[in-house]
């Protein structure tokens, strides 16, 4: 385990034009951690990924630190893996096989001639493994359920074998029945493969379950650290944190709408 956290932010604020949306955030995720990011809807949530991921380029990246290195100098995006709200929304008509939309993961991290070397081969097909969709492989991916096409675009994720992978709210669509086998498979990556996660959620009463770590946005981090932390917090002070629906959720662990 690396001492150096793989991601830090330092007083961090941003703005789109005149609206404040991210206000002095600070934010450390240790190596290893499986961190909840939750807050409501409009919090700032989307905005700090796209910051994260330099989706969004500001001089506010010069507060991000990722592995170490000044977010605007970082160049080893092979280490990060993202999957988007967007993946569970993908055109299911899209012609293109498992194989071939997870050798994407490594397309546009190595360039197209470079890719389609034996060990990148051997590469997909172990992401594909990892996910449990070998059967799959040379299926249309228009014909996969929406779980299964998850599964895919994990394994795209996961390709190029990143050391923080970034979910942005990855279960919205996907049906119950596959949502338990996905957090058997973040824990997986998490505590054997030692992958640290950072995952974007509505879902605090399940977030509390399954990851270690927990940050709770909105627009300011009214919280952040350890679950267990978290967990010990009486209602009071949680409704500080969050206003109400924590309040209801320290009660019945249910989910925040
Ligand atoms: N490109 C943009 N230009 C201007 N304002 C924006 C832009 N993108 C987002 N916003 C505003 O910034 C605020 C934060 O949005 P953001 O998408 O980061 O929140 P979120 O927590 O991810 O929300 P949700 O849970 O609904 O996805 C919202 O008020 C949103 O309307």
């Amino acid at each position: 385990m690396n001492t150096t956290p793989v991601l830090s932010i330092d007083q961090l604020s941003f703005r789109y034009n005149d609206v404040d949306v991210l206000r002095n955030i600070s934010l450390t995720i240790p190596d290893g951690a499986f961190m909840a990011l939750v807050g409501p809807n409009g919090s700032g949530k989307s905005t700090l990924i796209k910051l994260i991921l330099n989706l969004l380029p500001s001089s506010a990246r010069s507060q991000i630190q990722l592995f170490g290195v000044s977010a605007p100098k970082f160049k080893e995006w092979n280490k990060v893996g993202y999957i988007s709200q967007k993946a569970n929304s993908f055109n299911s008509g899209f012609p293109a096989t498992v194989r071939e939309v997870v050798s994407m993961g490594l397309v546009s991290k190595v360039g197209f001639f470079q890719f389609m070397n034996k060990a990148n081969r051997q590469r997909i097909e172990e992401a594909v493994e990892a996910v449990d969709m070998t059967s799959f492989i040379d299926k249309n991916i228009a014909l996969l359920s929406g779980g299964q096409q998850q599964r895919v675009f994990i394994a795209r994720a996961l390709v190029s074998d990143p050391k923080l992978l970034i979910l942005d709210e990855p279960t919205v669509g996907v049906d119950a029945a596959h949502v338990d086998s996905f957090y058997r498979l973040l824990e997986t990556l998490n505590k054997d493969k030692g992958m640290t996660l950072l995952m974007v959620s509505h879902d605090i009463g399940t977030m509390t379950k399954k990851a270690t770590h927990l940050a709770c946005l909105n627009r300011e981090l009214h919280f952040h650290g350890e679950m267990d932390t978290f967990n010990k917090l009486d209602d009071e002070v949680l409704s500080q944190f969050y206003g109400h629906a924590v309040h209801a959720v320290s009660h019945d662990h249910g989910g925040l709408a």
